[in-house]
């Protein structure tokens, strides 16, 4: 199964694009904010870590999951944004709500990349509990903030 796999979080840093004068967007849903938050402290980490100056990472909040493509889109407009991250948790319900959120944002987030043609990276859980969200937010399988770092800088490589 891929779970049995390690995340990009394994990666090993090298060949990773010079990004100390990039700026990235950050937009944190606030739903199960225990893991979004957890996600945020990887992915800040990560950029760090490869050189992002402390002043050039912009975190907003939004309510819930659906809102990041509405978050994504008011960072992205902004020409010196050089890339945008959001980062969500969406864990399954009693009803088809769970679906409706999870399409609606990977959909919104792949309309803002392409509409203002820079990254807009989907680090949002789609888990079925909160044990593989957690699991994925610093936990066994590593943290998927951190993978979405890593991801918006490779892109920004490209
Ligand atoms: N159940 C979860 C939600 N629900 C809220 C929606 O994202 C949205 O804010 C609401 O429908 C109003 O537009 N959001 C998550 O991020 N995670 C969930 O598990
Ligand atoms: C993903 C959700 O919105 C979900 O947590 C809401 O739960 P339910 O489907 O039981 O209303």
């Amino acid at each position: 199964m891929a779970t049995s796999l390690k995340n990009l979080s394994s990666h090993t840093g090298k060949n990773i694009t010079d990004i100390s004068g990039k700026k990235f967007g950050v937009v944190v849903a606030e739903w199960n904010s225990e893991v979004t938050e957890s996600l945020y402290a990887g992915a800040l980490d990560t950029l760090l870590k490869h050189g992002a100056k402390r002043e050039n990472i912009i975190k907003k909040l939004v309510p819930g999951s659906f809102e990041l493509s509405l978050g994504a889109q008011w960072m992205a407009q902004h020409e010196e944004i050089d890339a945008v991250i959001v980062l969500g948790c969406v864990i399954q319900g009693d009803t088809r709500h769970f679906d409706f959120i999870c399409d609606a944002v990977a959909y919104g987030i792949t309309e803002v990349s392409l509409k203002y043609n820079k990254p807009a990276i989907f680090g949002v859980l789609t888990t079925n509990n909160q044990q593989q969200a957690l699991d994925r937010a610093g936990g066994k399988h590593g943290n998927k903030g951190d993978e979405a770092a890593i991801t918006a800088i490779k892109m920004l490589g490209f």
